[in-house]
């Protein structure tokens, strides 16, 4: 796995381009990535997956899930198939799990170790070794598993899980998909009924894809709106044929590339528009974005569309917090945005950005400060002054300490900069985009 560590930092300057034009696809969906790795290992039987994001955290998971014993391959047709192991049967790696940079690899495998007899060590980058793990060793230590962590409860961590383990019903303190799933991974071989009460609605990924593979699965809204999913172990999956579709998240580099660069008008095909994912567009056809949804239909249990993204005069808004977790990857690209917008932008609710593979309030205010942006950084959110459409001053180099959607969102914001932005290393993009890169310079026309 690339740490990084034993080759030279990748600078870049970005600079402005001309409108951004023609038809592109953005890479497959990265949550949606991971589980259809993850189900499928658990499955008996052969599970072919199309669209697979081939980034740095997805290969993560399917390493770990071979050293646990799934057989994973890669055909030349770019189809991924798995052999698995079954629910129950994953078995004890002989080496650490590397995973990286990947928050989403660590939460969800250590729930599916904790209810497996096998003991397994977590490692990672610098990134991930400061991230929060206590919010997914809680329940998973109410359900039977130990844990040995670092001090501060951080990665490297050991996780020694149990067999039977208990199930739990847990109310969910922190809106994350990622603690949700954990909980209900671990229940998949947890004999009764697991239950994980979900206050604030966040992706619902693992719901979709667990009925998907005949898990049984249920999802009750009390009278309060609030979700309650159970499962009932253990249970069997059955061997699915997935496809992936594009990951908004990635799309929504190119939606704002193309709102900002004047001229531009830009098809960005096959891109998810689950609900619980979909919120970045929302918030810019809030601020007066033009982005047409082109046919609509389903891809693989999801809502997708291709969407037609035209450059556009935006206004600052206050962003609805409850809109939030829907987008809760999209604020550092959105924030680009709004430095371009007519007016103020006021965002609150972002305590959880914080915790992310870098602190991205604080990485986006000073990145955003190093280019020439007004920005005011608060406790729980920034309040960006935009320019009113006219160029950033640019400038940098912007830190992007090892933070893929920081070094992306400062990408975006060169292209509408009068001197460039430089960006201090942009290798951490392999985590989530490998052919970012390439996809801007094909879009982006000549420079200025
Ligand atoms: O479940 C997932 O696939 C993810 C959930 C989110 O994290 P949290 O659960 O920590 O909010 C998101 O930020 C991450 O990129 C992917
Ligand atoms: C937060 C992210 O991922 P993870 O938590 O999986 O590292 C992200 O991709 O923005």
């Amino acid at each position: 796995m690339a740490h990084h560590a034993d080759e030279a930092a990748r600078p870049r300057r970005f600079s402005a381009a001309s409108a951004l034009r023609g038809a592109i696809r953005v890479p497959g969906d990265k949550s949606i990535s991971h589980r259809a790795l993850m189900l499928s290992a658990l499955c008996v039987g052969e599970s072919r997956i199309s669209g697979l994001l081939e980034g740095e955290d997805v290969l993560a998971t399917a390493a770990a899930m071979r050293a646990m014993g799934a057989t994973i391959k890669r055909g030349d047709d770019g189809v991924w198939t798995v052999h698995g192991v079954g629910v129950g049967g994953l078995m004890q790696p002989e080496q650490a799990l590397d995973m990286g940079n990947s928050g989403t690899s660590t939460r969800l495998l250590m729930g599916l170790v904790a209810s497996h007899p096998i003991t397994a060590m977590f490692t990672g980058d610098a990134s991930l070794s400061r991230r929060p793990m206590a919010r997914v060793t809680d329940p998973l230590g109410e359900m039977g598993a130990e844990f040995g962590a670092s001090p501060g409860g951080t990665l490297p961590l050991m996780v020694r899980g149990l067999q039977p383990a208990v199930p739990i019903t847990y109310r969910l303190p922190v809106a994350s998909a990622q603690v949700k799933s954990a909980i209900l991974l671990a229940a998949l071989n947890t004999p009764g009924t697991t239950t994980v009460i979900e206050p604030i609605p966040t992706r619902d990924h693992s719901e979709r894809m667990l009925a998907g593979f005949g898990a049984p699965l249920t999802v009750e809204t009390d009278p309060d709106g609030v979700r309650h999913i159970s499962i009932t172990g253990p249970c069997d999956l059955r061997a699915q044929d997935i496809i992936v579709p594009g990951d908004p998240s990635s799309a929504a580099f190119f939606i704002v590339a193309a709102l900002i660069v004047p001229g531009s008008d830009l098809v960005i095909e096959n891109v998810g528009m689950n609900v619980t994912r979909s919120g970045i567009v929302t918030v810019l056809e809030q601020m007066g974005g033009q982005i047409e949804r082109l046919n609509e239909r389903t891809v693989g249990g999801e809502p997708v569309a291709d969407l037609r993204v035209r450059a556009s005069a935006l206004k600052g808004i206050a962003v609805d917090p409850a809109i939030v977790p829907s987008m809760v990857d999209e604020f550092p690209v959105f924030f680009i945005a709004a430095a371009m917008a007519q007016g103020t932008t006021v965002t609150s609710g972002l305590d959880e950005l914080r915790v992310k593979e870098s602190d991205r309030l604080a990485t986006m205010a000073r990145g955003l400060e190093a280019i020439g942006v007004v920005v005011e950084e608060r406790e729980d959110g920034l309040v960006i002054t935009g320019s009113g459409g006219a160029m950033l001053p640019g400038g940098g180099p912007v830190a992007t300490l090892l933070d893929h959607r920081i070094a992306m969102s400062f990408a975006v914001a060169g292209l509408v900069s009068t001197s460039g932005v430089e960006v201090d290393d942009t290798r951490p993009i392999a985590t989530s985009f490998p052919d970012f890169l390439a996809l801007l310079d094909q879009v982006r026309g000549a420079g200025l």
